[in-house]
């Protein structure tokens, strides 16, 4: 990973391992790191396409030089996301090729004078224009909140390669191969699906417009802005997007309880043999204090199915079952069905913030009866009932 891999004839990629940062935007883990995707296209005009974290442009840099023809300089940067780790090197890349033209479009442009000052040496490019490299001719197509509002993507006609930003891309490092027949893709596939719906799904609908805008691309290769890139099967990937921001779901149920002593744990497990009586196999169970918020918004996405038990903590919800209500209301899931349980020992508060999530947004989630509560600890009665809205939430995701 030391020096530029080539992707096809004269594209290069010339991204960076970050192993080092344990929340990525200091929020989702990085148990096996990220990959901050570039590109370096080498045709009679030479082009950059995204730069990488800031801390990581002397790699970076020393890719671009030891690919770099002697004589020759670099003519273009294209900037198709302006987050910081991808435009982090910007000013210091300038700084190297003061004759650079740097390509966004007139939001990009607005970014990149705010973050960093720079206004010298820009272009600005609408939908569809065509910026002609020699063989390589690059289209551009604008696809705001995919998923900020300058976001774009850029098409190299010749090679039908599509280079994505960070839609199609997910989390973990490249460990040797960078392309999806090198690499564990059930691995990545997952890491994926949690960069998907913890920091694009709640724009799910601006994604499905991008697909609206690409369709009939004929699309070789995928190469997005973190993970591997595709040029096996890009299709693979296509259709996951299309399905995830559809909000199409898999047979299944994700459990997730909050419990100090154990009483509501008690009663999701009880919910899960319900569960188990129908046949349901694919059951995602959450303890919500050891389980990161991020691995719980992946499991929710997929499935169709959802049960969140609570204790009462000081007359609401136990506080990161808080946090993950105003997480599935932020991200806006549909098409999914819920059910709800609490437990309390005197006056309450956890079940009642539950039913009202349900009942808010009654358009998106179908509540699954029956809602349970437990005094102390759930009697015999409460257990069963457990077990019978495990059932009802298997009947409902398989009808
Ligand atoms: C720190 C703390 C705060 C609590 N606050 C409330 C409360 O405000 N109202 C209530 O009815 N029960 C309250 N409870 C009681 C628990 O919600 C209740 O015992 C529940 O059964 C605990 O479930 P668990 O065993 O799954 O943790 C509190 C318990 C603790 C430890």
């Amino acid at each position: 990973m030391h020096k530029g891999i080539k992707i096809h004839d004269g594209i290069f990629w010339i991204g960076v391992n970050d192993n080092e940062t344990h929340l990525f935007e200091s929020l989702w883990p990085l148990p096996k790191g990220v990959s901050y995707n570039a590109y370096m296209i080498l045709d009679e005009k030479v082009a950059l396409i995204d730069t990488v974290k800031g801390g990581y442009f002397s790699q970076y840099l020393n890719k671009i030089k030891a690919l770099l023809p002697k004589g020759k300089a670099v003519d273009y940067l294209i900037i198709n996301h302006m987050e910081p780790d991808h435009s982090g090197a910007i000013k210091v890349l300038v700084e190297a090729f003061p004759e650079l033209k740097i390509i966004g479009n007139k939001k990009t442009l607005q970014f990149l004078e705010g973050f960093y000052g720079v206004t010298k040496n820009t272009i600005s490019v609408e939908d569809g224009e065509v910026l002609e490299l020699g063989k390589h001719k690059l289209k551009f197509y604008l696809t705001p909140m995919v998923h900020w509002p300058e976001t774009m993507m850029t098409y190299d006609i010749t090679s039908r390669t599509l280079f994505s930003g960070d839609a199609f891309g997910g989390f973990g490092a490249l460990n040797g191969g960078i392309f999806d027949d090198q690499v564990d893709l059930e691995y990545y596939e997952d890491e994926i699906l949690r960069y998907f719906s913890n920091i694009v799904g709640r724009y799910s609908g601006m994604v499905q417009r991008a697909f609206k805008k690409l369709e009939g691309l004929e699309i070789k290769i995928i190469a997005a802005t973190h993970g591997p890139v595709w040029r096996s099967n890009p299709s693979k990937i296509i259709e996951l997007y299309d399905r995830w921001s559809k909000q199409e779901t898999e047979e299944g149920v994700v459990l997730v309880y909050g419990s100090m002593y154990g009483n509501t744990q008690k009663m999701m497990e009880a919910v899960a043999s319900g569960l188990c009586s129908e046949g349901v196999k694919k059951i995602r169970l959450h303890n919500i204090t050891q389980s990161h918020l991020s691995f719980i918004i992946r499991d929710i996405w997929r499935f169709k199915g959802l049960i969140m038990g609570s204790c009462t903590y000081n007359m609401e919800l136990f506080p990161p079952m808080k946090q993950l209500v105003s997480a599935l209301e932020n991200r806006m899931m549909k098409n999914r069905y819920v059910g709800v349980f609490g437990s309390y020992s005197w006056s309450g508060g956890a079940l009642k913030e539950l039913e009202e999530f349900a009942n808010r947004n009654n358009k998106d989630w179908t509540l699954v009866e029956p809602v349970i509560e437990a005094l102390h600890s759930p009697n015999d009665e409460d257990l069963q009932k457990c077990e019978l809205l495990g059932r009802n939430m298997a009947k409902a995701i398989k009808s």
